[in-house]
């Protein structure tokens, strides 16, 4: 039985977990601006309501293919999705079948998640499609945590025109203090919260045989505004074993060791908060600057992922030790925080409901050719009670608002209490005292007659 205790906190609740919900669902749902993008087809094969998703139009390449992103509905599930366009792919994709379905199979929280694959001609151009999970209000760790200035293609050195030319050990040595004090420093919490993410991540990809071969901070989506509890998820999987072309005869191995070498690139560079801190000269010298600010564990750990001997994913473990711990309670904290907000959801949804049933019963202009139907019978007292419930005034005859009123007033409805309640006519002529449980009925009577005439007429148009 539904409690009549009043959920009024959770009507009004602003806290940021919600915030950040909010937006996220705003996100979702804004539509294309036809005029900005007249290019933009209406239908890529099964999907609709496409709209980009790199709005600052920036023209994106991956490897000599220039890239778009989208997010789309998919027109049967309702879903919303990611498109990732490869634009002007001209090969087949039939055999890559059993790649494709093995990325499929992995589900992952901290992995986007490939749907599906497909060539189309949507775009006037044969564009090769990756279909992926849809994060709403994601940016990628490069956006977070560089600067603009500093977005030169994953890790070039934005100092050198010649990414090869010799640096003296003072001018690489400041270069990356100089970042690292623009930037800021990342707590080391932080840093621990991504290797944690990641290296579960890696665990399932690698354990399945499979290997990113494009891990950097460009293709990490973070979503959540506190960088200790950010959610990262690994974007663009299978894109490169695609578009590289070489999985003929692969070295599997050879490219999860190229993994771990990006993961250990990617981990310094936000610990620096430099890209060239990674450039492959200055690695050493990067790994001596975060002496300063950072524990020796994740300076070991980053070294390892940066060592030339055989690396495993899993080796990583015992290297983070009782940090997991940590990581697991912050993730049980935000799980709880998630079921209370549920649970205050689901009885504002049963309140919803209820006012649904009464709003498509109360004014009803005719029913069955009655034009007096929802003023007269049962539909009078629930029209009674609509003015107790919304439209009360003071004794100085201003409106009484008191949303604990009303949300009492219908947790007593819906759990057809027996508590009893006077209702006026406006004119005050006419006084009905009636119980909650007399209410409900009369409620769910009237709307199943209101429910039975619609689900009649819809047979009558199927006919
Ligand atoms: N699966 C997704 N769900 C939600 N948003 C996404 C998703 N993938 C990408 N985005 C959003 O789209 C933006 C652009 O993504 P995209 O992958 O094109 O990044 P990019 O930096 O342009 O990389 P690239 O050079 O590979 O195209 C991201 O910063 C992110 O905000």
């Amino acid at each position: 039985m539904p409690s009549v205790e009043s959920p009024t906190a959770s009507l009004y609740a602003q806290d940021d977990l919600r915030r950040d919900l909010l937006h996220r669902n705003a996100l979702s749902m804004a539509s294309p601006d036809s005029d900005r993008w007249p290019d933009l087809p209406e239908n890529v094969e099964d999907y609709h309501d496409v709209y980009p998703l790199d709005i600052f139009g920036h023209s994106s390449k991956i490897l000599t293919y220039s890239t778009s992103t989208y997010r789309a509905t998919h027109s049967k599930t309702g879903e919303k999705c990611c498109l990732k366009r490869i634009h002007g792919f001209r090969q087949t994709i039939t055999k890559y079948a059993p790649l494709i379905e093995a990325w499929k199979k992995i589900n992952h929280p901290n992995i986007v998640q490939l749907k599906d694959i497909f060539i189309t001609k949507a775009f006037n151009d044969s564009s090769l499609i990756f279909i992926y999970n849809y994060h709403p209000d994601s940016e990628s760790l490069q956006t977070r945590h560089f600067n603009s200035h500093e977005t030169l293609n994953g890790y070039n050195d934005p100092f050198s025109s010649d990414p090869n030319a010799p640096r003296p050990y003072s001018h690489t040595k400041n270069a990356i203090l100089r970042h690292q004090h623009s930037n800021g420093l990342l707590s080391e919490n932080t840093l621990w919260n991504y290797t944690i993410q990641l290296s579960g991540a890696l665990r399932v990809i690698h354990g399945s045989g499979l290997a990113l071969r494009s891990l950097c901070l460009n293709r990490v989506l973070v979503t959540g505004n506190v960088n200790s509890r950010a959610r990262l998820r690994i974007n663009c999987v299978a894109i490169m074993d695609i578009l590289l072309n070489d999985m003929a005869s692969p070295n599997i191995i050879a490219f999860q060791q190229e993994d771990m070498s990006d993961f250990g690139k990617l981990l310094l560079a936000l610990a620096c908060r430099s890209l060239i801190a990674v450039h492959q000269d200055n690695l050493l010298t990067s790994i001596d600057l975060m002496a300063r600010s950072y524990s020796s564990d994740i300076r070991h750990l980053i070294r390892y992922l940066l060592g030339s001997q055989r690396r495993h994913i899993t080796d990583l473990m015992p290297m983070i030790g009782a940090r997991f711990y940590t990581q697991l309670d912050a993730v049980q904290n935000h799980s709880d925080n998630l079921e209370t907000e549920l649970s205050k959801e689901m009885e504002n949804g049963r309140l919803l409901r209820l006012l649904v049933k009464l709003g498509s019963i109360n004014e009803r202009p005719e029913f069955n050719l009655d034009p007096a139907w929802s003023e007269t019978g049962d539909r009078y007292m629930l029209k009674l009670f609509r003015d107790y419930l919304f439209h009360q005034v003071t004794e100085e005859g201003r409106p009484w608002l008191d949303m604990s009123h009303i949300v009492q007033t219908l947790n007593k409805l819906d759990s057809g209490s027996s508590d009893t309640i006077c209702l006026y006519s406006r004119d005050e002529k006419t006084i009905l005292v009636v119980s909650y449980q007399e209410l409900k009925q009369c409620l769910e009577q009237s709307f199943s007659e209101v429910a039975s005439a619609a689900a009649t007429d819809d047979l009558v148009k199927a006919e």
